[in-house]
């Protein structure tokens, strides 16, 4: 029988209660969106097996709960990621400036050289943004790391944050990351859904 996959990451998402981090994993992995809140309890996972540079990676997406009373549960699970992906709310400038804790958080726990990104979500509430785009972009050039705006409720930007993390994950594991670069290989269609967020 055909191998399903050709490699398994394990990718963790982090930020503040209700930016929507539960909501970017079902979209990614399930292509669908609730606007019901139920908060995460502990810790979760989707799957989702995508084609990056050529191989069959199997993203293992794990959700964790943005409530401090869960972080000593939430924590434990940093040391096992290959990418890590920090979220905010673009219309909730506190879940902005929370980043530094969850940065330091991932200074603590996780392991060094894991890959991370950030993504401001909710970009479909423009009317209500609180924090421009610019900031976001600035934080993650400071870090040196991936920024996008996205909307798990418009689908803006999903597939192509997750997919460029992976291929992040990819090239740092890759014994011959030569100067020509790897392409990640996107096979949705991306141009309709990048409209309104900028895509770094
Ligand atoms: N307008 C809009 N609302 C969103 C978006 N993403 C999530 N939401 C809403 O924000 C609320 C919180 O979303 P969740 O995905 O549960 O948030 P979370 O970060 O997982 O929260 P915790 O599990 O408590 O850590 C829900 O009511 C969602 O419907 C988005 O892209 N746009």
């Amino acid at each position: 029988m055909a191998k399903k996959y050709d490699l398994l990451y394990k990718l963790l998402l982090i930020g503040d209660s209700g930016v929507g981090k539960t909501c970017l994993i079902i979209r990614f992995s399930e292509d669908n969106f609730n606007s019901t809140y139920i908060s995460t309890i502990g810790i979760d996972f989707k799957v989702k097996t995508v084609e990056v540079d050529g191989k069959k990676v199997k993203l293992q997406v794990w959700d964790t709960a943005g409530q401090e009373r869960f972080k000593t549960i939430t924590t434990a699970y940093y040391r096992g990621a290959m990418g890590i992906i920090l979220v905010y709310d673009i219309t909730d400038e506190k879940s902005y400036e929370n980043i530094q804790n969850w940065m330091k958080s991932i200074k603590e726990n996780a392991s060094a050289g894991v890959s991370q990104m950030l993504l401001g979500n909710k970009c479909d509430i423009e009317a209500k943004r609180k924090v421009s785009r610019e900031t976001g972009e600035k934080l993650a050039k400071d870090h040196g790391i991936r920024f996008f705006e996205t909307s798990a409720k418009s689908s803006i930007n999903v597939d192509e944050s997750f997919l460029a993390l992976a291929l992040d994950i990819l090239q740092k594991s890759s014994k011959k990351p030569g100067p020509t670069g790897r392409e990640v290989k996107i096979t949705s269609s991306t141009e309709k859904k990048t409209s309104k967020c900028v895509l770094l």
